[in-house]
This record gives C-alpha cells, sequence and structure tokens, in this order.
C-alpha cells in the first residue's frame, strides 16, 4: 500500500540501508525540539496573565493550568523575567536540537545520495554485454546525470517529511491539551485540506513520467551533437539537428511546465485552506467563551503547526512528483529483467591445445526477427598458431571476438577450452588470459602511458617495449610530451593510425596468451603494418593470435584461415594451401573442413 502511495519506495529504502538505524534519532529529535518549542509557546498564557494583570487568574484545567502555575509565588515583575529567560532558554535549545538534526539529515542524504550513484555505477559495470547494445544511451545518460539527483533529492524530502512530522504529532498534542474540542475541529479540517491535497497530488505522475522520457530523448540528442560533431558538419545538417534538438528541449520544456503548473496550485491552494480554517478556529473559540490567555497561546501554536503540515503536504506533492526518476532509477537498478553477466567457475590457467567452436548458433538478442549471425558454425584456434577470420563485411567476425571475451552468449552449441565449455570457466581468468585490439575498443582520456598501463601494471622499460612492438614508439617520442601525451576524449588529438598503434600497444604490454586483433591496423601505413606483421609472427609457437581483417597483409603471417560466409564457416584451411588466392577468392573458397565440430 505504501508502495503504491510512494513510488519507488525501495529505491529509498535501499538507498538509506545501513542509515535506516539513524531515522530514530531524527524522529527523537524532532519530537524533542517540537516539544520545546509548545512548551515555550505555553507559557505565553502566564505571561500574558501577568500582562493584563491577572497573573494569579485562575478557572483554567489541564496543561493550561499547568502553564499558569508556573512562578507563582514570585511577585509579577520577577516571575515575568523569569518566565521569559525560560522561554528564551527553550528557544534556545529548541534551535540547537533542530541544527543537530539538520546535520545528522544532511549526513544521511549525502550517504543515501552517494549510495544510490555508487549502487548505479556497480549496476552498469556488473549488467551483462548485451543490455548496451540494446539500451538508448540517452536514456542510460539522463538516469545517471539528472533521475539520480531527483531520486537524492526525494531522500531529502521524505527525511524533512520524518521531522516536520514529528514536529506536526507534538505541536497537535499540546493543541489537544490546551483545548480538545478545538483541536478536534482544526484534525477535521486538516484531513479534508489533505485529501484535496492528495487528490491533486496524484495527477502529477502522468506528467512526471512524460518529463522523464522527454528527457532522455534530449539526452539522446546531446550526445549525438557531441559524437557526430564531424559527420553532421560533413553534410551540412547544422539546421536540421539543431531543429531536432529544439524540438526535444521544447518536448522538455512543455512537459516541465504541465507538471510544475500542477505542482505550483498546490502551495497557494494549501495556504488558502489553511487561512480559512485558522480563522475559523479562532473566531470559534471566541463564541464558544475560550479565554483570552488560552486562544493566544492556541493561534500561537497553530500558526507554528501550519509551516509543518505544509511542509509535509509539499513533500507528499513533491515526490509525486519525481515518481518518474524513482521509476527510472528503479529501473536500472532492477537486475531481474537485465542479461546476466557471464558466469563460471572453473579455473583456467593458460590454453594448451585448441578453442574450439562446436556448432555454435547465434543471433544477437533483441527480436526474434533479427537474422541468425552465426549457424552451426564449427571451427578450431589452435594453440600456439596464428589464425585468421576472414570473410565479406556483416559474415560474423567481430561477433566471433564477442563471443570469445563473452561479451554474448551462443544459443545454441559450445566454445570448448581444451575441451572444457567456455561457459564453465572463470570469466575473470579467462579475460585475464586475452588482450584485444580493435577498432571499437577506444583510448580513454588520459595519458598515452596511462592508456598502454590501462589495467595492467608495467614498468616504463615494458611500456616502450610493447610501443616499439607496435610501431608506437617512434611517433610518442617525437610528441612533446612523449608517453605524458594526453590523447583527449577517445584519443581525439591522435590520428587514427595512432591511435591504433596505441590500441595494439596496449594488448601486447599484457604479453597475452591469446591476442585478438579485429581491424587493429587498417589505419595503419603499410611500412607500419608490415613491421607489425613481424612483430606478430615472433609469437608464434608461444603465444595465440587471432586476427580478423580485409587485408591480405596483415592475415599474411598466419597460419590457419577461418572463412565465413552467410552464417556459416565456409572453410577452414591452412593458409599455405591457398597462398595464391587474393582475398576476393578468399570469401569464396570453400573446402571440407579440418576436424571441425
Ligand atoms: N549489436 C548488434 N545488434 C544486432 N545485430 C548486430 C549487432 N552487431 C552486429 N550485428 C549484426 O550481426 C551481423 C554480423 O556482424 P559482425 O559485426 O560480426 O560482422 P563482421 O563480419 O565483423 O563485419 P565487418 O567486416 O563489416 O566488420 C551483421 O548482420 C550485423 O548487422
Amino acid at each position: 500500500m505504501l508502495r503504491f502511495l510512494l513510488p519507488g519506495l525501495h529505491v529509498l529504502r535501499d538507498a538509506l540501508g545501513p542509515q535506516m538505524r539513524l531515522l530514530p534519532a531524527v524522529v527523537v529529535l524532532g519530537l524533542a525540539s517540537a516539544a520545546l518549542e509548545g512548551a515555550g509557546i505555553g507559557l505565553i498564557i502566564p505571561m500574558l496573565s501577568i500582562i493584563a494583570g491577572d497573573g494569579q487568574a485562575g478557572g483554567l484545567s489541564g496543561i493550561s493550568a499547568f502553564f499558569q502555575q508556573m512562578g507563582q509565588g514570585l511577585n509579577d515583575g520577577t516571575r515575568l523575567l523569569a518566565i521569559a529567560a525560560a522561554v528564551l532558554s527553550l528557544i534556545t535549545l529548541k534551535n540547537v536540537l533542530a541544527f543537530a538534526n539538520t546535520l545528522l539529515t544532511n549526513f544521511i542524504y549525502g550517504k543515501a545520495s552517494h549510495a544510490i550513484r555508487s549502487a548505479l555505477s556497480d549496476q552498469l559495470l556488473r549488467i551483462g554485454y548485451p543490455f548496451f547494445m540494446q539500451q538508448n544511451p540517452g536514456r542510460l545518460l539522463n538516469i545517471i546525470s539528472n533521475e539520480s539527483w531527483r531520486a537524492s533529492d526525494a531522500i531529502q524530502t521524505v527525511l524533512a517529511a520524518i521531522v516536520h512530522g514529528s514536529a506536526t504529532v507534538i505541536l497537535m498534542a499540546f493543541l489537544l491539551l490546551l483545548s480538545w474540542q478545538m483541536t478536534l475541529f482544526v484534525a477535521l479540517g486538516l484531513v479534508l485540506v489533505q485529501l484535496s491535497h492528495a487528490a491533486l497530488s496524484s495527477t502529477l505522475k502522468r506528467p512526471s513520467r512524460d518529463v522523464t522520457s522527454f528527457n532522455s530523448e534530449l539526452a539522446g540528442r546531446m550526445l549525438h551533437l557531441v559524437h557526430a560533431g564531424r559527420l553532421i558538419r560533413v553534410f551540412g545538417q547544422e539546421q536540421r539537428e539543431k531543429n531536432a534538438f529544439d524540438a526535444a528541449s521544447e518536448a522538455v520544456r512543455r512537459a516541465g511546465f504541465v507538471l510544475q503548473t500542477r505542482q505550483g496550485v498546490l502551495p497557494p491552494l494549501t495556504e488558502v485552506l489553511h487561512s480559512a480554517l485558522f480563522l475559523v478556529a479562532v473566531v470559534g473559540a471566541w463564541f464558544v467563551g475560550v479565554s483570552f490567555p488560552v486562544i493566544v497561546a492556541f493561534v500561537v501554536l497553530l500558526y507554528r503547526l501550519q509551516p509543518h503540515v505544509r511542509a509535509l503536504q509539499m513533500s507528499w506533492s513533491q515526490i509525486q512528483g519525481w515518481s518518474g526518476s524513482l521509476e527510472e532509477v528503479r529501473w536500472l537498478l532492477d537486475s531481474s529483467d537485465k542479461p546476466k553477466p557471464p558466469t563460471g567457475s572453473e579455473p583456467f590457467r593458460g590454453l594448451r591445445r585448441a578453442i574450439q567452436f562446436d556448432r555454435v548458433t547465434f543471433r544477437y538478442p533483441g527480436s526474434e526477427e533479427r537474422p541468425i549471425v552465426l549457424r552451426s558454425a564449427g571451427f578450431q584456434i589452435h594453440h600456439g598458431r596464428s589464425t585468421a577470420i576472414i570473410g565479406r563485411s556483416g559474415a560474423g567476425k567481430t561477433t566471433i571476438v564477442n563471443l570469445l571475451c563473452r561479451f554474448v552468449e551462443p544459443d545454441e552449441g559450445r566454445i570448448l577450452i581444451d575441451g572444457v565449455p567456455l561457459n564453465e570457466i572463470d570469466p575473470v581468468q579467462w579475460r585475464r588470459q586475452i588482450a584485444v585490439a580493435s577498432q571499437d575498443l577506444e583510448l580513454v582520456d588520459g595519458s598515452i602511458l596511462e592508456n598502454i598501463t590501462y589495467g595492467q601494471i608495467a614498468t616504463l622499460a615494458e611500456v616502450e617495449r610493447a610501443a616499439k612492438l607496435a610501431e608506437a614508439h617512434s611517433f610518442i617520442e617525437k610528441l612533446p610530451q612523449g608517453y605524458d601525451t594526453v590523447v583527449g576524449y577517445r584519443g581525439a588529438s591522435l590520428s587514427a593510425g595512432q591511435r591504433q598503434r596505441v590500441a595494439l600497444a596496449r594488448a601486447l604490454v599484457r604479453d597475452p596468451a591469446i591476442l585478438i586483433l579485429d581491424e587493429a591496423t587498417n589505419a595503419v601505413d603499410g611500412l607500419s603494418e608490415a613491421a607489425i606483421v613481424e612483430t606478430l609472427k615472433s609469437r608464434a609457437g608461444r603465444r595465440t593470435t587471432v586476427v580478423i581483417s580485409h587485408h591480405r597483409s596483415t592475415i599474411s603471417f598466419c597460419d590457419d584461415v577461418v572463412v565465413l560466409g552467410s552464417g556459416r564457416v565456409k572453410s577452414q584451411t591452412r593458409l599455405a594451401e591457398v597462398a595464391s588466392l587474393s582475398m576476393d577468392q578468399l570469401y569464396e573458397h570453400e573446402i571440407h573442413m579440418e576436424r571441425q565440430g
């Protein structure tokens, strides 16, 4: 029930985590400071009696009589001063407690906000890779950069609501002790105000979802402007992109306006209803003959109560207004409908014999209509040899890399590593033995040194050795900052060929048991490529290499070649046996396959 009323409640509960145990302290501090405030207001009764010249007035009952007794026996002047000093002490102490509560709620809020952001980053790192193939990056960016902050704000609002709720309970108790009839009347009025407030607040969920979904679209457009800057300019599409961006931004504005207008109605409406209730209570009290000091104390208490009740009601509507944000954060944090990360517990210490694709069938997740990429594919990658995987564009070469890296899993068939199914092998140990250089694996925004040693502890000598093997050392040396040159976002300050050589050095510095090169040198000049091929040759017999390329020169050093076509493995043979064939002829090469699975 509460979950229905407060959308995303368990996002908030999970975010609070161990801080939940601090919530009773927030309540106690809230109750204590409200009690001090109520007592201070109660002391107005004897003060007013003294000022009205009726300091020893009787005829009061309940808590009013209790306050009226304060300082009796003292002369009026001393008593007035003593009561004033007591009121000031109570107000001071109340504010000290209120400040302590502010510190405590800020601490809890900070911890909970951090917990939300940390859980989101944890989830993004943990989810199975196919998730990123299917999801709109704009939606993910919007959740991380916008919605997570609104979820944090919702936590602050809930904490504030706890404080206001505690104050409301205590001040209502004081009101009850002053005059139960007037309090009953006020309580009834407040219930009516809350009902009308809740009815209006419930209309906020829909516009809140609209704002969230339009924000996702806008974030996607922003990403596009950042990533496709060159494309847009080359094709002269600035105006079209501007129109599309403005339309997305306008949609956010319109949805935001609807939400803010509906939210904006609530504070004035609440104030008018509260004022009406306030006036009716005062006038009614006079009509039923409540004494002047009690009316004043009641009115002051009611006056102090109002902001707390209004804040409580506004918290409610704010959380309804953030329901779209909370739902988005909850969606991303929910692992049940997300692809699972690869699992497996078999230890893996290195390839000894071969990787075997055993009748592997695969189709990218997302839709049943997607064509089958690999159909019962069978071939082998032998230990210590270099295997070229070739085929026309779209034949499924990169998909084989994705399967080897366990970004995706076969729908049917198995990949066997020395006879052990890959999905039973510990993925961390497996990935530690492979290194990939691919045009899809971008550089990170940092120095060349940081890029080459990414995820690897290496000495400068080892880095330089890898850079030399990748034909990168000579160009790096010529840069003014050498290995400390910052490459910029995705390596933007380097040429395509330089980026590829740094990426190759990054793979080589690990000296991996299995090196996978997916179009890793296609932007490198012929001379450099020839030198890189020599490097790769030197691994022969010791390490396993998989090379994907459309260039005959790049695969020239390979021992074996696997030809893909129409979702099938068309042939697997020794490259020496087909050395005379051109790349085009190789693509059409179809023979019986050696030891196919
Ligand atoms: N993330 C994806 N989601 C859906 N389909 C995909 C995805 N990636 C690739 N495909 C499809 O899978 C097929 C094989 O793609 P793959 O990238 O493996 O081909 P490739 O042989 O490496 O091509 P190229 O030589 O052009 O790089 C293609 O039809 C492609 O449309």
